[in-house]
């Protein structure tokens, strides 16, 4: 089975909440929530991926701040690295083009989202190792 890469983006803003995105009814994994992101394109590196799609899913340019470790995941059909990058907004406002729902979240309330499973190792090594660390 061959692995997809996709790079997601945990965008925090100035309260350290992070943006969490509800997938669409229409989408794989239908209202499952998740960090915003899509596949890396041939000849994309993952960097460059994310700032597109963030781009064209919220309509906002980002800034990366940190790259953190990728949490590979076995679904039944295929299987996914997920490559997350923590990121703030720099410049746009947030308009939602094809997901469902957006909602700024602090730890305790991402937590309780019903996340996409790889999303899981992300979240938990983002409170753990990284979260504390923020200004
Ligand atoms: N964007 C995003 N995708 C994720 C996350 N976690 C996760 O397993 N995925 C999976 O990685 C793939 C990302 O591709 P995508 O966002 O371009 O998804 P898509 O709906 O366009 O895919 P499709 O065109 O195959 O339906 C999806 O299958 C999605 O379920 C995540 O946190 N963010």
């Amino acid at each position: 089975m061959t692995i997809l890469q996709v790079a997601c983006a945990i965008i925090i803003d100035h309260e350290k909440r992070v943006l969490v995105t509800q997938r669409s009814p229409i989408m794989k994994h239908p209202l499952k929530w998740e960090f915003p992101g899509g596949k890396i394109e041939p000849g994309e590196n993952p960097q460059t991926c994310i700032i597109r799609e963030i781009k064209e899913e919220l309509t906002v340019d980002i800034e990366l701040k940190s790259r953190l470790p990728s949490s590979i995941y076995h679904y039944s059909s295929f299987i996914v690295e997920l490559i997350p990058f923590v990121a703030i907004i720099i410049t746009g406002e947030i308009y939602l083009k094809e997901h469902a729902e957006y909602v700024w979240a602090n730890p305790n309330e991402l937590r309780d989202l019903d996340l996409t499973e790889a999303d899981i190792p992300v979240l938990n090594f983002f409170l753990n190792d990284y979260y504390n660390f923020l200004n």
